[in-house]
């Protein structure tokens, strides 16, 4: 269970992030959602303890995170940031590799069980092929599956995400957040797509000048007055096999069935 309190932080003088609060239940998965610069990546900075709050607390199953450290932090929480590693000189495999160090024992070599653990992470993202590649040399979206194998391969009980479907085809956007879905992980994720937030997400929190304007499930939170309101953008929800999703126009364009109208006249 990840917790947040009334997290507020920034940088320098200034805050970013006011009075935010969040709470991951076991296995659930919460997205974060806010229009660009609404302080989303900032908020789930503090989560993985890389920028302390100013004032607030965040907690993983009730510890506050401040007191977790190296690899008591790195067991329990998994992340793939915004900001991707340099691209250093390794093969896709030891990239993936790194993901076990924090269940090693310091300077204990890698085991069968590290090399099987990368194997299955790679498979799961569809990038086993990938093995031998050098890193470097990926696209942008098979460098973002195999940040997310790392992630898998360490094992690690709460998933932190930035925007991973950043460079993904659309199929590979679904793939991933269904098996986000099914790892059972505790996960906060920070996503645009509100259709995708809305299908794979079981709470969504909704940032606007860094603070939370509502929290709760995708149809709680994604109504037509609020998306207008947050993003100045008309949306008409509609159910889809059961499942939410949202429609778009620009709110100071006519709306389509306004022209249509129009036009039949
Ligand atoms: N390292 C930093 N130093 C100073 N200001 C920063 C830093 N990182 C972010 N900011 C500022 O904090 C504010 C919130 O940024 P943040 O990246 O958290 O927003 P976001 O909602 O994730 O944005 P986006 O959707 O564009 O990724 C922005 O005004 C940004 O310029």
């Amino acid at each position: 269970m990840i917790t947040a309190t009334d997290v507020s932080a920034g940088y320098g003088g200034g805050l970013v992030v006011r009075g935010v609060g969040l709470q991951a239940d076991h296995g659930e998965v919460v997205g974060l959602i806010g229009p660009n610069g609404s302080g989303k990546s900032t908020f789930l900075r503090t989560l993985y303890a890389a920028l302390p709050p100013r004032t607030g607390l965040v907690a993983l199953d009730h510890e506050p995170i401040s007191e977790l450290r190296g690899n008591r932090l790195a067991r329990r929480v998994a992340v793939v940031a915004q900001e991707s590693p340099s691209d250093l000189p390794v093969s896709v495999a030891d990239m993936v590799l790194l993901g076990r160090a924090p269940q090693r024992r310091a300077l204990a070599a890698f085991t069968r069980e590290d090399h099987q653990a990368v194997a299955a992470a790679l498979s799961r993202v569809g990038a086993r092929d990938l093995a031998n590649r050098r890193y470097a040399t990926l696209s942008g979206g098979e460098k973002q599956r195999v940040l997310v194998a790392r992630t898998l391969a360490q094992q690690a009980d709460h998933l932190l995400l930035d925007e991973p479907t950043n460079h993904l085809d659309i199929r590979y956007q679904h793939e991933l957040l269904r098996l986000v879905g099914q790892l059972g992980v505790t996960t906060v994720v920070v996503l645009h797509d509100l259709n995708l937030a809305a299908r794979y997400c079981d709470k969504l929190v909704i940032l606007k000048d860094g603070q939370a304007l509502a929290a709760g499930t995708p149809r709680e939170v994604l109504t037509a007055q609020r998306l207008l309101d947050v993003y100045g953008i008309r949306a008409e929800p509609m159910d889809v096999q059961g499942c939410l999703q949202l429609v778009f126009s620009i709110a100071d364009e006519p709306q389509l069935h306004d022209a249509g109208a129009r036009a039949a006249r």
